[in-house]
């Protein structure tokens, strides 16, 4: 057998990062190798001679902890929100200093919801009208979520390479957030309500028609084979790779 992919998972405490310890402890090819939760040190991954590291922690803490597996050549599989343009663009130059090392920025690991707004993404040039409704537990900490900018991103592109105009919106008078955040153009509206995991609904309309993309994480059991895909996949990867639509032949 071919040697195991030695795996610290941070944030291990947490509702993803317990799921994603069980499922590196699963998987035969993968071997884990620490597991740190908040105010453990870094360092712990290195002394268990982890090569690859799984941030699954809070939008203040990935910034500090990916680059830290970069700068000792450990190529990251990070799941954690808040990755802003600007923290991409640092993380590329950091990148740049350690060639060999791959990161991959996963804002959402389901293969469902990686889909959905692939889907979306193609389909939004189509329409005059397209909104998101994101709906989430409400123990999430940020709004929008994660998948819902990445989503609006990838519409306002393909819009915007179809020279499509804004959509539609007559609103002269609204309470504050009434119409929800404006994610490049794309209006996002996000729902927290407890007995949810994680949904989004693209909705996309025209005259007399409407076309509903929706995506339901009933369980976070959902997200593993994602996180797995990226463990496999990401030494081969070298750079910053965002969205795990990266690592899928979508065919475009
Ligand atoms: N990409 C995806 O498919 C998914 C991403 N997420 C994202 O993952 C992140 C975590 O989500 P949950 O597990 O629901 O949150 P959570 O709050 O249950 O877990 C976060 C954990 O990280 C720990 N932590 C905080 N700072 C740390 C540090 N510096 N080092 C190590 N551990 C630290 C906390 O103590 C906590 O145990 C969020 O940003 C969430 O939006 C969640 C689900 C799916
Ligand atoms: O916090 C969550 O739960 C989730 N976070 C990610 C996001 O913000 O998009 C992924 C998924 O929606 C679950």
């Amino acid at each position: 057998m071919s040697k195991r992919i030695s795996v610290a998972v941070l944030g291990a405490g947490g509702r993803m990062g317990a799921e994603a310890v069980a499922a590196v402890e699963a998987a035969e090819d993968l071997e884990l190798v620490a597991a740190l939760g908040r105010g453990d040190a870094l360092e712990q991954v290195l002394k268990a001679g982890a090569t690859h590291v799984v941030d699954l922690t809070v939008p203040d803490a990935t910034e500090a902890n990916v680059r830290f597996a970069v700068e000792h050549g450990l190529h990251a599989v990070v799941g954690t929100t808040g990755w802003t343009e600007a923290r991409r663009a640092a993380l590329t130059d950091a990148l740049a200093e350690h060639p060999e090392v791959g990161v991959l920025i996963a804002p959402n690991f389901a293969l469902g919801s990686v889909l959905a707004s692939a889907f979306a993404a193609q389909a939004a040039q189509y329409f005059e009208s397209v909104e998101i409704i994101e709906l989430h537990h409400p123990n999430k900490v940020d709004a929008p979520s994660g998948t819902a900018v990445r989503t609006a991103e990838l519409i306002a592109a393909e819009r915007a390479a179809a020279a499509c105009g804004a959509s539609p919106d007559a609103t002269e008078t609204a309470l504050d957030g009434a119409r929800g955040a404006d994610v490049e153009g794309v209006r996002v509206h996000s729902v927290r309500l407890r007995g949810l995991v994680a949904h989004q609904e693209v909705l996309l309309g025209s005259a007399g028609e409407q076309l509903t993309l929706r995506h339901d994480s009933y369980d976070r059991a959902s997200f593993m084979p994602g996180v797995l895909l990226g463990l496999r996949k990401v030494a081969q990867r070298p750079g910053l790779t965002y969205g795990l639509d990266g690592y899928l032949d979508l065919g475009r």
